[in-house]
């Protein structure tokens, strides 16, 4: 790194995430009943001083007019403001200490909070260059040191003129102020920050926008804390996942696209190009020939339990960790399948529907307690057995059909075959997964199988189901009574027409795959999947992934993190290994997982490296993707 680049860094809504006036007022006029007016009122004249619309001086003497603020009030504020401080200025402090020569804090605000803050960063008492608070004898705020350029319109461009760097001069900020150092020809470079607030007027001047410090320092090839920044990275969530993991995703910088429907594959093709994450519920299908689009793909995530519309081998030959909820909406769907089973019990729909036309239907005929009834639940996982707890409560005799051994719960009973549970069952649920071999796993057959009058459900996956058969089994009395979540086909959004052969049949339940669909479980999925995916991209973490081998990693300290993930061939681990020896590289832990098709490999190096290693690495044969994590 030359000697000779300055960083001129803003205070407000820049180092820091807020205006601290405005959080000074929050403390001064606490107990003040027209505080949220005042507060306004401060926010006007400091969005209007920083846009540069008014007269600076002006606004200042009007604002501490209005805060009321005691030298009592600022040990809080620099508390308050602690925690404020920008996420990726956090994220980087080891750049303000290695540049702690060269960093200056450029201010209209007062250093009496701002130096107690940067200095934590390893930015020198003396480089911070802002105003100061004037008191009378009660401590009370009544001005500001006059004689301060920094309290004078062009105020900046006044101090940057009297500090006379030699050499090429960087501002970091997100107010007009910092831009006009640029425009009077006293800085190289002015990097809008975005990260806290974008003012339209100064983005529209410069060159050169900074969503994040990372982007700054990554732009000029300055050390950074991570090794790309995040706003770089683009995630496009479809089918309206809730906005818990778009504040999730935003928080860490990433860049979103949300997407209310589905995708048809042809407009996922074109739509996935560039995207780095894709998020998706049930109806978007991720195909081999989507991912051959995917230039820039690191993972998928599931914001959902099924995961039979992702191609999932075709992810992993790819290197793409899906990730999905296995237990976030888990309740919700067994809730709704207790529910449907004591309505379908008592035929309430129909009732219900007779109401509404005036009819008066009172009568115990064809309607039953639950107690005591028998209970098939075919698929005994993680909402098999779920339901098959709360059935129990209610007093239902649970019995249970699986593909593989399962944990009995309470007093519920294996069979051994599906017809021995169809058999004996008086409603039968399913609770299968969507795996390509349960496609009409349950049909003519099955139907006949089961007792006459029992009840049917269906809140797995559509094509488990044969339709035409539900069909002719509830026309013919053989099922008394049918709740059906989701569908072969199902619309893509909620302005397509739902077309089935089951609408107007008597006592069938219909509902629009909805039985995760509560606000509990999609902030759950909504908090759950991000994370799983920031931390695969943060650390490598492949945990709970559904089709990568899992590895949980230490986390990663003061040291360069290699994610090799490659074809699973004989020698990959062996090559590795020689490319780091013969460029002397020290290896500081190392983990690999395999599974048939692909190998993933994390090695931990010292932090001293050659950059030819990387290329090496990238190179070997076998290699499907590298990443490097700093
Ligand atoms: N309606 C909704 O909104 C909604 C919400 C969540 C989940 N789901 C669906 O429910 C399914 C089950 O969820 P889960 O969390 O319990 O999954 P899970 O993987 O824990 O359980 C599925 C169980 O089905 C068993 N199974 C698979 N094929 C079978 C077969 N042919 N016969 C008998 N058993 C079979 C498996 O061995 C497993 O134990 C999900 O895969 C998803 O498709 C629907
Ligand atoms: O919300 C969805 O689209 C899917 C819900 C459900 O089928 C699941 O698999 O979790």
């Amino acid at each position: 790194m030359s000697k000779d680049k300055y960083f001129i860094i803003d205070f407000d809504s820049t180092f820091t995430k807020v205006e601290a006036l405005d959080e000074l007022g929050e403390i001064s006029l606490h107990d003040d009943p027209n505080k949220e007016q005042i507060l306004q009122e401060i926010k006007n004249l400091t969005n209007s001083a920083m846009e540069g619309k008014s007269s600076f001086t002006e606004g200042l003497t009007k604002r501490l007019a209005l805060l009321q603020a005691n030298k009592k009030h600022l040990q809080p504020l620099i508390e308050r403001l602690k925690d404020k401080v920008s996420d990726s200025i956090k994220r980087n402090r080891n750049f303000f200490a290695e540049f702690a020569n060269h960093t200056f804090i450029v201010s209209s605000g007062f250093k009496e909070f701002i130096k107690p803050i940067v200095t934590e960063y390893g930015i020198k008492e003396e480089n911070v260059y802002a105003n100061t608070f004037l008191y009378d004898e009660n401590g009370n705020i009544t001005g500001f040191d006059k004689e301060n350029v920094l309290c004078l319109d062009k105020g900046k461009i006044k101090l940057l003129e009297t500090m006379a760097l030699k050499g090429d001069v960087y501002v970091v900020g997100d107010g007009y102020t910092d831009y006009e150092i640029k425009e009077a020809g006293l800085a190289n470079k002015f990097y809008a920050f975005t990260e806290n607030i974008a003012r339209d007027n100064v983005i529209a001047k410069t060159e050169y926008i900074a969503p994040s410090f990372d982007e700054f320092l990554y732009q000029n090839q300055l050390p950074m804390a991570i090794s790309y920044p995040k706003n770089r990275i683009r995630v496009l969530l479809l089918e309206s996942i809730h906005p818990k993991a778009v504040e999730l995703f935003k928080k860490e910088g990433y860049q979103i696209e949300t997407i209310a429907g589905a995708l048809s594959e042809e407009e996922l093709c074109e739509a996935i190009k560039d995207v780095s994450i894709i998020g998706i519920r049930s109806k978007t299908h991720i195909t081999k020939k989507v991912l051959e689009h995917a230039n820039r793909l690191i993972s998928v995530g599931a914001f959902c339990i099924g995961t039979n519309q992702i191609d999932l081998t075709a992810c992993l030959d790819a290197g793409i960790p899906v990730f999905n909820a296995p237990y976030s909406n888990t309740r919700s769907v067994v809730e709704l399948a207790i529910g449907q089973i004591i309505m379908l019990s008592r035929g309430i729909f129909d009732k219900s529907e007779k109401m509404h036309r005036g009819e008066w239907d009172k009568s115990a005929k064809g309607s039953y307690e639950v107690r005591d009834k028998k209970l098939g639940i075919i698929g005994y996982g993680n909402i098999g057995a779920q339901l098959s707890v709360l059935a129990e409560s209610m007093g239902m005799e649970v019995y249970y059909y699986d593909v593989v051994e399962k944990l009995q719960l309470g007093n519920a009973r294996k069979c051994n075959t599906l017809k021995e549970l169809l058999e004996i069952a008086d409603f039968v649920t399913l609770h299968v997964d969507g795996r390509p071999n349960n496609k009409n796993m349950f049909g003519a057959e099955e139907f006949a199988a089961m007792k006459k009058g029992a009840i049917f459900l269906n809140l797995s996956r559509g094509h488990v189901v044969n339709i035409p058969s539900l069909v002719e089994a509830v026309k013919s009395g053989k099922v008394r009574g049918a709740a059906i979540d989701v569908f072969p086909q199902e619309p893509a959004n909620n302005e397509e027409e739902f077309i089935s052969e089951l609408r107007g049949l008597p006592n069938v339940i219909l509902t629009p795959h909805i039985g995760g669909s509560t606000s509990e479980a999609q902030v759950n999925i909504a908090n759950f999947v991000p994370n799983r995916i920031m931390d695969y991209i943060n650390s490598g973490n492949t945990y709970q992934s559904v089709n990568f081998p899992n590895i949980q990693l230490p986390e990663l300290k003061n040291a360069h993190r290699l994610i090799h993930i490659h074809k699973n061939v004989p020698g990959v681990l062996a090559n590795i290994n020689n490319v780091l020896a013969s460029n002397h590289v020290n290896i500081e832990g190392q983990y690999l997982k395999t599974n048939e098709q692909v190998g993933y490999v994390i090695t931990d190096i010292n932090k001293a490296y050659d950059k030819n290693v990387i290329g090496e690495l990238k190179s070997l044969p076998a290699t499907i993707k590298f990443r490097m994590l700093y």
